[in-house]
């Protein structure tokens, strides 16, 4: 938060939006293609596991990146990603349900849902193989509960990425049942990166739960970093995306996911 206590504006922004938007239609059910089972395969020949994100632009990126956002993936998928992330929120990202159902539909890799889900009816928009929670925005007055909202992913077949920020909310999450747990190193509130972040979120997570590191990653060294601390995967958008540039993004994401074989 700001000093005063209150959101950045873009922030209070991208939750009044999300507020707004109502549900899908019918209630889906998701025939999951596994997370943990594809951040195995890349361990498994050499990979370091990166959940490469489709994100158009955003509050803080350099502009925006307007090339196909399948063609994209796919390269990202050509560039070693074990899974994608994409966002369908509109308003502030420029995504859409229609881009995430287009980007599962070309690729073979487990394919993760970036939004801000505050309700039940939220979850029913389109199927993606993980869906995101976000243990800070579910705290506020008129969001569905953390545990209740976790528990109707799963009944959808949904695998469920929880995210923090802090210790505190790692254990929030752990609390509620979450096994895949990630630590956004930008703080949501003040939109700042410190990747000092996840060493210390992380740990206050148990062994058996799968850790993603998230947000302000960029270079090799970063990825060793966040490896070294604890991080089964990561989660990087703007350093594959190049918002702004026209930079090689199957190259950008090889450079990430080669973090471990070429130092
Ligand atoms: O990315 C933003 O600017 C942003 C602003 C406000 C709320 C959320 C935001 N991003 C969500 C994310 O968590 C990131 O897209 C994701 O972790 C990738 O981060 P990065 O590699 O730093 O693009």
């Amino acid at each position: 938060m700001e000093s005063d206590g209150r959101m950045a504006p873009a922030v209070e922004s991208i939750l009044a939006a999300a507020r707004e938007r109502g549900g899908g239609g019918e209630r889906v059910a998701v025939d999951p293609r596994s997370l943990t089972a594809a951040f195995e395969r890349a361990e498994a020949d050499g990979r370091v596991p990166v959940i490469a994100e489709v994100k158009p632009t955003s509050p803080t990126a350099d502009g925006e990146r307007a090339d196909d956002p399948v063609e994209l993936a796919e390269e990202m998928v050509a560039g070693g990603a074990a899974a994608l992330s994409v966002l369908t929120e509109p308003d502030h990202f420029g995504g859409s349900a229609e881009t995430l159902a287009a980007v599962r539909e070309a690729v073979d890799v487990p394919v993760l849902r970036k939004d801000f889900v505050l309700h039940e009816s939220q979850l029913d928009v389109v199927e993606s193989d993980v869906i995101l929670l976000i243990v800070r925005f579910l705290e506020a007055d008129g969001t569905d509960d953390l545990d209740e909202l976790l528990d109707a992913a799963r009944e959808r077949g949904f695998q469920v990425l929880v995210e923090a920020h802090t210790a505190a909310e790692v254990e929030r999450a752990v609390d509620a049942g979450a096994d895949i747990v990630g630590v956004n190193n930008r703080d949501l509130a003040k939109l700042d990166v410190d990747l000092d972040t996840f060493p210390e979120a992380a740990t206050a997570a148990p062994e058996a739960v799968t850790l993603i590191a998230e947000s302000g990653i960029g270079s090799p060294d970063d990825v060793r970093r966040m490896r070294t601390a604890g991080a089964d995967a990561l989660l990087v958008g703007s350093a594959i995306m190049d918002h702004g540039g026209d930079s090689d993004v199957r190259e950008n994401t090889r450079r990430l996911t080669d973090a471990e074989t070429q130092t």
